[in-house]
């Protein structure tokens, strides 16, 4: 009884010190967050809820703060200069390998070899993402990528006409499932929706070593492992066109990568090919359907491209078949307005970096004082929160990106800061696959359902509640149950 009773009184003391107390920063530059624990520093807090967290250092110290985590000297920055200086900084003075260290060993369990694992996914395949899937060549990387989906969304037709379904499964698995068809083959194991879904919801208590029950999603894993192994040492590549599925088989081949260690980098390559963007599509429909006069807007938008009443697309079929190119265009530029609003609203923090050397960031005209093996940390979020630049930060405005003319081949950030995609040489080499696959899936999705709450639940929609352990994008653990109702057009069934 003794430990835990002393265990909840040290708890009690430093959260009411931590909230009650009249902090005064240490009168360093950048300030920095007082904290009881001589290595723990505010790691607790940070725990429980990072991101509740930044946001009170931000309110109490500014846009500038140093913090203590677990060891680590953290300076975090929260202008969308400094954060975007970060993303293009030389990686030999601000190296982002932690990061990569993490995903390795939280996704796929990695634990040894990690260097010749880091330096082919540096290498290798970041290299092969950045060519297959730049603006120019996605095209032919997706080839079947809107047909699969199509045909995935089509089950929920007949096996789930009347009954509630799942948002989460609604959205995420067709496109789980033709994300791979398109990328890794036909012959990649496509029935690990549910070992993957299961995985991905432990991650954010793996990197924060929380409790947790892991036995499902480690069991998850091994499955996943076992058959991507599978996979891999079959070599098999159905279709030629499967360019990126041949190229990723002869790099392993070439640099001798099989077995376990093949199916550990193919597993974390495929957490940050699916996490991001599956909880960016989920928040785009939550934020749609809790917002009836944004639905409206973003559905007749897609009504008159398909319907091809300003002669883009005549038909579902016409619009699904064509290049991604296609889709960047300005008949859409409400939807794509409402891809970057929620990019905004769902991105955490990012540009976690080590100083490799002393190193000053630039801020306005001072400089931000980084001293060799600090870390530095973007608070990505309190940039998009910042009402000087996003009025009404908090809420959705989904036109909010659609306000000046459409810049085909660019992403359409209006001119504001928007870090959700990173940048400079770190810049996701995904994102226009990611912005590709969302819009395909909502216009789909929102072109052949009505979609309600289920009965059972409410008859209110309400915005799922945000995990206080989200990381990379915010993520929920609610299950919201959905209705669908096919609308009465071209399609049926
Ligand atoms: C909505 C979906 C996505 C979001 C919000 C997102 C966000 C980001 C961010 C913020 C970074 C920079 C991290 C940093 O520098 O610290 C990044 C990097 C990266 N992303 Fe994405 N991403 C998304 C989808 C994708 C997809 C679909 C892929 C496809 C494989 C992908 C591949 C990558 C790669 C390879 C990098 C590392 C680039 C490098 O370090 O050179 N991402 N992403």
């Amino acid at each position: 009884m003794l430990l835990p009773t002393l265990a909840a009184i040290c708890i009690l003391t430093t959260l009411a010190w931590f909230y009650l107390a009249p902090f005064s920063p240490e009168r360093t530059s950048p300030p920095r967050v007082p904290s009881l624990f001589p290595w723990l520093g505010c790691s607790p807090w940070y725990i429980l809820n990072p991101c509740a967290f930044l946001a009170r250092c931000h309110q109490r110290y500014g846009p500038v703060f140093k913090v203590l985590l677990g060891g680590w000297e953290i300076v975090v920055v929260s202008s969308g200069d400094v954060i975007s200086s970060i993303f293009s900084a030389d990686p030999r003075h601000l190296c982002n390998d932690l990061m990569h260290h993490e995903m390795f060993h939280v996704v796929a369990g990695v634990r040894t070899n990690y260097a010749r694992l880091h330096d082919i996914m540096i290498h290798k395949l970041f290299p092969l993402v950045d060519k297959s899937l730049s603006r120019r060549s996605l095209g032919q990387t997706t080839q079947p990528f809107a047909r699969v989906l199509f045909s995935q969304v089509k089950k929920f037709t007949q096996n789930h006409g009347l009954r509630a379904v799942s948002l989460m499964q609604l959205v995420q698995e067709p496109l789980y499932i033709a994300t791979n068809v398109a990328l890794f083959g036909s012959s990649f194991p496509l029935d690990t929706y549910k070992d993957f879904h299961s995985l991905d919801k432990s991650v954010p208590y793996r990197f924060s070593r929380l409790p947790f029950w892991y036995w499902p999603s480690s069991c998850a894993r091994e499955r996943l492992l076992a058959q991507i192994r599978d996979y891999l040492q079959r070599g098999e590549v159905a279709d030629c066109d499967d360019r990126f599925a041949l190229a990723l088989m002869e790099t392993f081949k070439a640099n001798d990568i099989q077995g376990l260690d093949g199916s550990r980098l193919v597993l974390t390559f495929l957490w940050g090919l699916h996490s991001n963007t599956m909880n960016t599509l989920f928040w785009l429909l939550a934020f749609l359907l809790a917002d009836p006069d944004a639905l409206a807007r973003v559905r007749a938008e897609i009504d008159t491209a398909v319907e091809g009443r300003e002669g883009k697309f005549t038909g579902l079929e016409m619009l699904l078949a064509s290049d991604p190119d296609e889709l960047d265009d300005p008949c859409f530029a409400i939807l794509t307005s409402a891809v970057m609003e929620t990019m905004r609203l769902t991105a955490l923090h990012a540009a976690v970096r080590k100083a490799e050397c002393d190193f000053d960031l630039k801020q306005g005209d001072t400089t931000i004082p980084i001293k060799k093996g600090e870390y530095v940390l973007g608070n990505v979020r309190a940039a998009h929160m910042d009402e000087t630049i996003y009025p009404c930060a908090h809420e959705f405005v989904v036109d909010r990106f659609a306000g000046r003319p459409y810049r085909k081949g660019q992403i359409q950030t209006n001119g504001k800061p928007f870090l959700s995609l990173g940048g400079g040489r770190h810049i996701c080499k995904g994102r226009w696959l990611a912005i590709y696959e969302i819009k395909v899936v909502a216009i789909i999705l929102l072109r052949l359902f009505d979609i309600s709450p289920s009965p059972e639940k409410s008859a209110v929609w309400s915005l799922p509640r945000v995990s206080e352990h989200s990381i990379g994008v915010i993520h929920t653990q609610d299950e919201v149950s959905v209705q669908l109702r096919l609308r009465q057009h071209e399609y049926s069934g």
